[in-house]
């Protein structure tokens, strides 16, 4: 099972969420955004690494949310979300297709992820 982390970034009381790419595996996919937990690193250090990795911005990490374990047949993954703020830098897309901040009523919209879909759910007395 692979181990993954995800970033639910609030800016002025909206949720950050992005597209994957063409590229990637799950194309076109909305999620929030992170990745996979590298070997003795823990989960905040990793969140915190791949943002800056992949969206070039700081955030810090206020609380863990709840981690979902989700077979896509190929793969099974263990998906661990943290609720974080933003703290500095504009955004730049250095692996995904497109980003957005939404309300917490809209992520419905989005054609999500399907591991990221119980955190709709476990965030509405979060956010
Ligand atoms: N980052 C992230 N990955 C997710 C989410 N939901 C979900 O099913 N995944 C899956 C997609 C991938 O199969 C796996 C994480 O892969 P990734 O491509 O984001 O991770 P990474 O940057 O460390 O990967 P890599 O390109 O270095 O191989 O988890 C999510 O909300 N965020």
């Amino acid at each position: 099972m692979i181990e993954v982390v995800c970033a639910v970034i609030l800016k002025d009381d909206k949720i950050l969420i992005a597209q994957r790419s063409e590229e990637m595996k799950l194309p076109l996919k909305w999620e929030f955004p992170g990745g996979k937990l590298n070997k003795g690193e823990d989960e905040e250090r990793a969140i915190v690494r791949e943002i800056k990795e992949e969206l070039n911005i700081e955030i810090s990490p206020l609380k863990r949310i709840s981690s979902n374990i989700h077979d896509y047949g190929s793969i099974k993954i263990k998906l661990t979300a943290y609720l974080c703020d933003y703290i500095a830098g504009e955004i730049k897309l250095l692996e995904h297709k497109d980003f957005k901040f939404v309300g917490y009523e809209n992520l419905k919209d989005y054609d999500l992820a399907d591991a990221d879909i119980p955190f709709i759910e476990n965030l509405k007395t979060l956010v």
